[in-house]
């Protein structure tokens, strides 16, 4: 079994729609630090699991200095967040979103 780690800082702003009174309610940014797990038990024809750039790609070309509430389609909470990446990555078992130095979420598949 092969293991890739991609870690990447994306500068993006968010509010969340809460059911209890929240300072996250209005419009933020954090710079995010996303860590992309991906692994194979086989590599492609050119010897990866995943291309690291194209994870890059698929994360920060969507996301980077972007208002995350107009691009995608739920509260962008970090839990939220690190299940769509996880989604959006070929071969992608594990995302961590860190919003700050004290506040990470992560989303692994069963
Ligand atoms: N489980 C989650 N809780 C919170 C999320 C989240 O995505 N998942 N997000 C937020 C807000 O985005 C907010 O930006 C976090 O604010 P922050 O000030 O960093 O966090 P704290 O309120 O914990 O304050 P500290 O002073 O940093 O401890 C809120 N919660
Ligand atoms: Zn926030």
């Amino acid at each position: 079994m092969y293991t890739v780690i991609k870690r990447m800082e994306i500068s993006a702003s968010h509010s969340l729609k809460l059911s209890y009174p929240s300072k996250c309610e209005k419009l933020h940014g954090h710079n995010w630090i996303i860590t992309v797990y991906c692994r194979s038990k086989e590599l492609d024809e050119n010897g990866m699991v995943v291309d690291f750039t194209h994870i890059k790609q698929a994360v920060e070309k969507q996301l980077d200095h972007n208002n995350l509430n107009d691009i995608l389609p739920f509260n962008p909470t970090a839990e939220n967040i690190a299940c769509w990446i996880c989604n959006q990555v070929p071969h992608c078992f594990k995302v961590e979103v860190k919003e700050s130095e004290g506040n990470t979420a992560i989303y692994e598949k069963d």
